[in-house]
């Protein structure tokens, strides 16, 4: 066990993604058997008495990674010497309401949350951007919190890439564990773009494996858009388990690596890759190793994808106009 404890700071820690999130990070299922791990948890005053429950369940659980747990209102307290951040705090979105609507209501809490990480947080800070909407809320923590390198600000379509990973394994009745190269680029929103072109079954291509345009367009990408709005409907509220659980896949293969001869889906400031403006938080196919990531470059892209993608990079632009004209890029 190495002696000292990561400091994980997760927001909106009483909410239904939280309660499942952070026992897999205290079982060591984020950072691994050999981390303990220090929470911090952040909840807005009327919620702390509710993350002290979770805080004593926590404890009961006498999980050996699990060094301590504090809670705080206070982000920069909050967020104190974290190396990692999982920002999942937000409001989230109920039926009939689309994540455009969110943008003002969830601008205000990450303006603050970027100025405080920037104060306060470890040198060697992680971002994950759970709480929607997630890319265009991490461009607002990313751009008001001054000092902290654009790179480590990163917003989670891990979600989405685990859905099409298991669309696609139902589809072709293969383990999940035969596919490679699933992609999901833009924005975690119905534009979203899931790309089976360079996705590969037992190393065949998925779309000629499955060779079936109609699924693809049809019945494949928009059940992965429109996922959490089917949640939503079916469950009452949105996605909390599996969204805890990609959380936990992010973080966890940003810090160790992904696997040799794959990539994963990561929403990423842009390097101006694929044609995607500089600085934009866009999902990309990435590779992970020695806790950095780098866009997967060279890929060919078809027409179909190529204006899929600007249709969801073209939605990314919009938000990032609308939270610029609210005064919130800073
Ligand atoms: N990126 C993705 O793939 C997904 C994102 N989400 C989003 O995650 C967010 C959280 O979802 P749930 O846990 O289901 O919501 P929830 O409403 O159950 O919990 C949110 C929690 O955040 C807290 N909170 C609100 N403002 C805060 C602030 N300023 N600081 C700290 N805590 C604050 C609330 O008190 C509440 O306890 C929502 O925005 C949801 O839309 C959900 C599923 C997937
Ligand atoms: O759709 C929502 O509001 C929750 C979410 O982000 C998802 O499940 O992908």
């Amino acid at each position: 066990m190495s002696p000292s404890p990561v400091t994980v700071a997760v927001t909106g820690a009483a909410g239904q993604i939280g309660y499942s999130l952070l026992f897999r990070i205290a079982s060591g299922a984020m950072l691994g058997p050999d981390t303990p791990v220090a929470l911090s948890l952040l909840e807005i005053t009327p919620a702390l008495g509710a993350a002290e429950g979770v805080a004593m369940e926590l404890d009961d659980c006498a999980f050996p990674l699990l060094h301590s747990i504090s809670i705080s209102d206070d982000a920069t307290t909050a967020f104190a010497g974290a190396s990692v951040a999982l920002l999942v705090g937000s409001r989230p979105r109920t039926k009939g309401m689309e994540r455009g609507d969110l943008l003002a209501a969830n601008g205000a809490i990450f303006t603050t949350q970027g100025r405080a990480l920037a104060e306060s947080a470890a040198d060697d800070l992680k971002v994950l951007v759970v709480g929607n909407p997630a890319n265009t809320n991490a461009l607002i923590a990313m751009s008001n919190a001054a000092g902290v390198p654009r790179e480590r600000f990163t917003a989670m379509t891990r979600l989405d890439h685990n859905r099409a990973l298991a669309q696609l394994a139902s589809r072709t009745q293969r383990p999940v564990t035969d596919i490679r190269h699933m992609t999901i680029w833009g924005n975690h929103s119905a534009t979203q773009y899931p790309d089976l072109f360079r996705a590969e079954v037992g190393g065949t291509v998925a779309t000629e494996l499955v060779d079936d345009q109609a699924w693809l367009e049809g019945e494949f990408i928009p059940t992965v858009q429109k996922r959490g709005a089917a949640i939503i409907e079916a469950r009452g509220s949105s996605s909390a388990a599996s969204a805890a659980s990609a959380a936990i896949d992010h973080v966890h293969d940003w810090v160790h690596g992904t696997p040799d001869g794959d990539w994963v889906s990561m929403a990423v400031p842009s390097d101006g890759s694929y044609g995607v403006p500089e600085g934009l938080i866009s999902s990309f196919p990435v590779t992970c190793a020695d806790g950095s990531y780098s866009i997967v470059g060279g890929l060919e892209l078809d027409e179909f994808s190529r204006a899929r993608i600007d249709a969801s990079v073209a939605e990314l632009v919009e938000e990032r106009d609308a939270v610029a004209g609210l005064g919130l890029l800073g």
